[in-house]
């Protein structure tokens, strides 16, 4: 098993040698990890949940005002984190960038990673996904992405609610300026730049795999660590296939997001290619193989049938749906699957958790951890749930003293959306 993967993961791949006194490498366990909008970022973020619930490892999560996510399009700020979450070593919930506000959070050997999907294959997703939120899709006549690029501009607000959804999401997530003139070549380069200033590897979600090898070389991490299955995709009723010459005319409007993109797509093949084509190929080719057998050992085969939520009779497992035209797939743990590698089935069901239902467990179990190591500290004020956001503007108290605001009616976000959705879908 893990001993003859990892020595012929050395074969071929220099890096991963043991250091000559004192054996392998120790895990790096210290991530931020920035988790971008429908870019295979849930995928991602299933891997380190997995991982630091392994290791030990304290993942920073949001206070509840903010929901799952760190109170996103906002941008970041520690007062965001979950007074029960801290000291935290990752960071993986869905936020809008901002450095030096993480840095707080995190310990100063933390290492930064993000993931990029190429901008007309995201656009596509995004339209799709927030047809019914972002206001800028929702007044698109039938629904038409084509209609949509035809005058985006006719569309597209930018001072309005989820617009960020509709123009350079990338960018925004990575506390740029979306709306910025994306021919200005001194703006680019800057954002540039400060990505990979911040950022140690930025994946890329079309080579996801060979993205994940080198995630596992920067962290000095095993195989069994970056096993995942894929999760949160939309069903086939809800793609579509984009037209010759739309990927253009997407790009052309996510100007900002393409640049963005193309640098970081050359810049992993660059990275890739030093590590070596034999070595990447041979370290993809044992993560599959390592993951067909972890899938063999929970499902007894191939994966489960993809599902949609209201067929996923384990609630813990049904995915959020963000609207009634759009369905998220998901799987099923079969009830009395024989797992012929006798993977318990805990390990299963982390594997094809849902991102709201995993970051609840996670606060479950690090509150619980909390209260035991400081049984004397006060518990954070109790405070009202995002969801109702029909309250009038209210602010409470969060653990550093700093007052939280509550976002208005008009403005709610995603997150509290979110909140309202799941629970009626999980209830
Ligand atoms: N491993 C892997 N490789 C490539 N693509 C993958 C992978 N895992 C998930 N996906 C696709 O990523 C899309 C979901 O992205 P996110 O999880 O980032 O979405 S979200 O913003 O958190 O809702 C969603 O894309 P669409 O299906 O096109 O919507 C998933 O199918």
């Amino acid at each position: 098993g893990h001993f003859s993967w990892t020595i012929k993961a050395f074969l071929g791949c220099p890096s991963l040698r043991p250091h000559p006194s004192s054996g392998l490498k120790p895990k790096h366990t210290s991530i931020a990890f920035l988790k971008t909008h429908k870019t295979a970022s849930t995928t991602v973020q299933n891997i380190l949940f997995r991982f630091a619930e392994r290791h030990n490892v304290t993942v920073a999560l949001p206070v509840q005002a903010c929901d799952h996510q760190f109170c996103y399009p906002r941008p970041f700020s520690a007062r965001f984190v979950h007074p029960h979450t801290v000291p935290a070593r990752i960071v993986t919930s869905h936020m809008r960038f901002n450095g030096s506000e993480l840095r707080r959070v995190l310990p100063a050997d933390a290492l930064y990673v993000t993931i990029l999907r190429e901008p007309a294959a995201m656009f596509e997703s995004l339209f799709s996904y927030y047809n019914q939120y972002c206001l800028s899709f929702k007044r698109v006549p039938n629904g038409s992405l084509e209609t949509f690029l035809d005058a985006p501009w006719r569309y597209y607000r930018p001072e309005e609610k989820d617009s960020m959804f509709a123009h350079n999401t990338l960018t925004f997530d990575l506390g740029g300026e979306k709306d910025h003139t994306p021919t200005d070549e001194a703006y680019v380069r800057g954002l540039v730049r400060d990505v990979e200033r911040d950022f140690s590897l930025v994946m890329i979600a079309e080579h996801f795999d060979e993205s994940l090898v080198l995630l596992r070389h920067l962290l000095s991490w095993d195989l069994e660590d970056i096993l995942y299955v894929k999760l949160n995709m939309r069903g086939p009723g809800s793609r579509r296939s984009l037209a010759a010459g739309l990927p253009a005319r997407i790009r052309a409007w996510n100007l900002l997001d393409a640049q963005l993109y193309d640098h970081f797509n050359a810049s992993l093949w660059r990275r890739l290619a030093e590590l070596g084509a034999a070595c990447v190929g041979r370290e993809v080719r044992l993560l599959r193989q390592a993951r067909d057998r972890l899938v063999r050992g929970c499902f007894g085969g191939r994966l489960p049938q993809l599902r949609l939520a209201a067929q996923i009779s384990n609630k813990e497992l049904r995915p959020w749906q963000p609207s009634a035209g759009v369905d998220i797939v998901g799987y099923d743990l079969p009830p009395n699957a024989t797992r012929p590698g006798a993977v318990p089935q805990e390990v299963c069901l982390k594997l094809i958790m849902p991102e709201v239902q995993y970051s609840r467990r996670l606060l479950r179990i690090q509150s619980l951890r909390y209260r035991r190591n400081y049984p004397m500290r006060p518990p954070p004020p109790l405070r009202p749930a995002l969801a109702r956001h029909r309250l009038p503007v209210g602010s409470f108290r969060n653990f550093l003293g700093h007052t939280l605001t509550q976002r208005p009616a008009g403005s709610q976000n995603r997150a509290g959306r979110l909140a309202r959705f799941s629970r009626r879908q999980l209830s």
